[in-house]
């Protein structure tokens, strides 16, 4: 599956993870961290793991966000460090099993950034429904 950010990026999704994950090489870091930096995912300082902070327009975007994410990181046995607050949502993604970043988190990531995504289309056709009503 691909997914094209209005950035221009393009984050190739496997969702496969079957063995042991493993720490990326420098190579796979230099292939999969450029597109996950370009939609806002930083390295955090001190640690081999990816940040980003998200916001929604209000609690229910951002829990409803959360509850899809959750959804997919049980299917996936793989999970966010995550914290939030009313419409902020704060993510930090890595492999405690192989105590750094894996493939594991790039996929997430990947997943993450398809859901925001698509909460933002929604937002969008709700704004535009909303439009339509008031011509009524
Ligand atoms: C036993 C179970 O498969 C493991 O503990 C899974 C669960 N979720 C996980 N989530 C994350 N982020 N890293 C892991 O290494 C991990 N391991």
């Amino acid at each position: 599956m691909k997914i094209i950010c209005k950035r221009k990026c393009i984050l190739e999704l496997t969702f496969t993870q079957a063995g042991k994950a493993h720490r990326l090489s420098t190579e796979e870091r230099e292939q999969l961290l450029p597109n996950l930096r370009a939609v806002g995912w930083n390295e955090v300082e001190g640690r081999d793991a990816i940040f980003k902070e998200f916001h929604f327009k209000d609690f229910n975007r951002a829990f409803g966000f959360m509850t899809r994410v959750a959804l997919q990181a049980e299917k996936l046995d793989h999970h966010p460090e995550w914290f939030n607050v009313y419409n902020k949502v704060h993510i930090t993604l890595s492999t405690h099993d192989c105590g750094g970043l894996s493939e594991r988190d790039i996929n997430l990531a990947s997943f993450i950034e398809q859901v925001s995504l698509l909460q933002t289309e929604m937002d969008k056709e709700e704004v535009a429904m909303s439009y339509e009503m008031k011509d009524y």
